[in-house]
């Protein structure tokens, strides 16, 4: 910083904001087209950031890291700024109508069943809301719906408006509808694709969603007609890809990441849940379901690995009685890592051009 007297030069601010890096992304925030405006008031400099995902809490260090840049430039006296996001629909290749009241909707799928897509999904939904977004679940898993449950709202049905809309029940901040109840537990066996995609269709047509940045879809397990026909019947803008480090979960965890490529969906990342565990008599931390496959996965198939869960009491009893470990213990580190998980996803959905998107550091904050 030199003499207030003069006034600093935009294009100086600006190159110092070229070195200011965004942490999820890693990209720097002038080519994300992050930097909103710059105002210059004699040596008084304000900078407005706008990210295209939910941050609140990687904003104060955002600001920190612009403050910081900005101040070096010649004749700059103060410096503030203002990080906010605005989420925009992203264009879908199969180039389905965007819903109305949802700007992007996220496929939540696993090849295999049971290794805690559900659970995930609810986790990483209400992680959105944590960081700042509206959000919205569709659990289209025919064979187990499970998320009004896992919101604690299993006893409650959707409100019908003006005779065939719904209105979405809201539980922990989070809009949420299920194809629950819709089935008998004996439909989905006599079920077949088209017949379940049209039943997603209708769910997620007639469901009056308000505003939603992220609508997750909860997916059938598994990787057969049914998903596909899920995966191109909707404007699908990304999908999630959750899966334990077992061999045979990953194996059908690969077989979803190559069922979403083949309609052109992009892979933003790959989730592994159940990775560790920790005794809780002795503290030792064993790799039931072996290790590093989720890491294998993503580097195969250049995508991300976005996180690790631990295979952890908690994380099960806290969805049994309705109130998922996101909202039920929010400082934890179980918490922290489902909203780093949430953050990286949302960004990579920002920075997605394609089917590949390409591997990035994730920031430990
Ligand atoms: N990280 C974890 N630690 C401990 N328990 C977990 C974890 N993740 C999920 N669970 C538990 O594992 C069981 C299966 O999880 P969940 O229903 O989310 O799996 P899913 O993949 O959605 O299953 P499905 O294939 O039936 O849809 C549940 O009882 C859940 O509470």
């Amino acid at each position: 910083m030199s003499s207030a007297s003069s006034s600093p030069d935009l294009g100086a601010i600006h190159k110092a904001l070229s070195f200011v890096k965004d942490p999820c992304t890693g990209q720097n925030l002038g080519a994300l087209g992050a930097i909103a405006g710059v105002e210059i008031t004699g040596a008084d400099v304000k900078v407005h950031v706008i990210l295209g995902y939910p941050a609140l809490s990687l904003k104060a260090h955002i600001e920190e890291l612009v403050c910081v840049a900005v101040s070096t430039v010649d004749d700059v006296a103060s410096v503030t700024t203002d990080v906010g996001w605005l989420i925009k629909p992203k264009p879908t290749a199969n180039q389905k109508e965007p819903l109305p009241g949802v700007a992007n909707i996220v496929a939540v799928a696993s090849g295999k069943g049971g290794v805690g897509k559900s659970t995930t999904t609810v986790n990483l939904a209400l992680a959105l809301v944590a960081e700042g977004a509206t959000v919205g679940i569709l659990d289209a898993d025919i064979y187990g719906p499970s998320q009004p449950h896992m919101l604690g709202v299993g006893n409650v049905r959707p409100q019908i408006r003006g005779q065939k809309h719904m209105e979405p029940i809201t539980a922990h901040g989070v809009q949420v509808n299920s194809m629950g109840f819709l089935v008998t537990e004996q439909t989905p066996m006599v079920w077949r694709g088209p017949m379940v995609s049209g039943a997603l269709q209708q769910l997620l047509g007639l469901t009056i969603w308000q505003d939603l940045d992220y609508l997750l879809i909860d997916m059938p397990p598994g990787t057969g007609d049914i998903q596909l026909t899920l995966a191109q019947s909707v404007p699908v803008t990304g999908s999630v890809i959750v899966t334990t480090p077992q061999d045979i979960a990953l194996l059908d965890a690969k077989k979803g990441i190559e069922m979403f490529r083949k309609v052109n969906v992009p892979v933003l990342g790959v989730v592994e849940n159940m990775a560790t565990h920790i005794c809780s008599s002795c503290g030792h931390e064993e790799h039931i379901f072996g290790a590093g496959g989720g890491e294998r996965i993503a580097r195969d198939y250049q995508t991300t690995l976005l996180g690790s869960l631990p295979l952890d009491l908690s994380i099960r009893e806290q969805v049994d009685v309705g109130v998922p470990s996101v909202v039920a213990d929010p400082e934890s580190d179980i918490s922290q890592t489902y909203r780093r998980i949430a953050r990286q996803m949302a960004a990579n959905l920002w920075v997605a051009q394609g089917a590949v998107i390409p591997v990035i550091e994730v920031d430990d904050d």
